[in-house]
């Protein structure tokens, strides 16, 4: 497992890590999240050994990467989804050759991993073809394979689908899940929180480098009071009507195109309905919004003073 503990990045003045817990199992994936400067790719340059941290530890596996960095490095793999981290001049094959040697990985195994590896991301085909032809995709799954070359227990992936078209990002969605089932640990930063709230079994969520909360997607939601949203469209929406839902709860709410919209824990639609439908309303549909985990991280954002300021 990696851990941390206490961990703190300055950059001069600026605190860009503060104070953070975190512990990244095998087996599962594991989110960090938060907005744009929370201190993300900070933690994980840190994780890669390519930062030293201001203060705090860091295990990984066990091994302290301050005082043992290759040994570390021979456990963990970095995806960066913003950054090409293969050569163009190479071929597929090449560049995975190149980089299993880096990793002082033995010729017998090398070869090997290469063929599985190219066929996990489907570049088989593509393998010799210099990565300067590559699409944006394909230059992309060259570099997941590149991350597994080691064979890493923990993979830290910051952004691996940014800006990749949806069947790819998908594909690769597929991907990681699997390499978690394998036992691998792993540590996924997205903004596409849809992906993450698919992938990830724990998530973090940090805001000016520091802890804001913790747990399972569903969990976060909850304790942020981000529940469902009913919203029932009512054909002919009288004051009568409105008057009887505000009685009904006074979380009710009013939108545009007699919609009746209310936001609570529990089941409410039910109820709801029918005090619109004995106030003389007439439904014209009904929808159930499930909340985000984007609301629940902007609830968070909104609630940090530190954060607001
Ligand atoms: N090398 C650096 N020198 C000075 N400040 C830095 C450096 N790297 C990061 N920072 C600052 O540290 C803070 C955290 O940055 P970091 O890149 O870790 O955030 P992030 O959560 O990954 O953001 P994003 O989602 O935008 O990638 C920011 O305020 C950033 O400006």
């Amino acid at each position: 497992m990696i851990e941390t503990i206490g961990l703190r990045k300055e950059f001069g003045a600026r605190v860009a890590v503060d104070g953070l817990n975190l512990t990244v199992p095998g087996g599962r994936v594991t989110g960090l999240l938060g907005l744009n400067g929370a201190g993300k790719t900070t933690t994980i340059k840190i994780l890669a050994t390519l930062l030293r941290q201001t203060s705090g530890t860091v295990t990984v596996g066990g091994l302290d990467p301050v005082k043992d960095p290759h040994a570390v490095r021979k456990r963990i793999n970095l995806i960066a989804g913003g950054e090409r981290m293969v050569y163009a001049r190479m071929t597929g094959r090449e560049n995975l050759w190149y980089f299993g040697q880096l990793y002082d990985v033995p010729s017998k195994v090398l070869k090997t991993r290469i063929e599985q590896l190219l066929e996990l991301v489907g570049l088989t085909s593509a393998a010799d073809i210099r990565v300067e032809r590559y699409s944006r995709g394909m230059t992309q799954r060259l570099s997941i394979a590149r991350g597994l070359i080691n064979d890493p227990d923990y993979l830290l992936l910051d952004e691996p689908t940014l800006g990749l078209d949806a069947p790819i990002a998908r594909d690769l969605r597929k991907v990681v899940a699997g390499l978690a089932e394998c036992g691998k640990g792993v540590l996924l930063t997205s903004h596409y929180l849809a992906e993450v709230e698919q992938l990830c079994a724990h998530v973090y969520v940090i805001g000016d480098g520091r802890h804001l909360a913790q747990g399972a997607p569903a969990e976060l939601m909850a304790q942020t009071g981000c529940h469902r949203t009913v919203r029932v469209t009512v054909t002919d929406l009288t004051p009568r009507i409105r008057a009887a839902a505000l009685a009904f709860d006074d979380a009710v709410r009013f939108a545009p195109g007699g919609v009746v919209e209310l936001n609570r824990p529990g089941e409410v639609a039910g109820a709801l309905t029918t005090t619109i439908i004995e106030a003389g309303g007439t439904l014209g549909g009904l929808e159930i919004v499930e909340p985000s985990l984007e609301d629940a991280i902007l609830a968070l954002n909104d609630r940090s003073p530190a954060v607001a300021a």
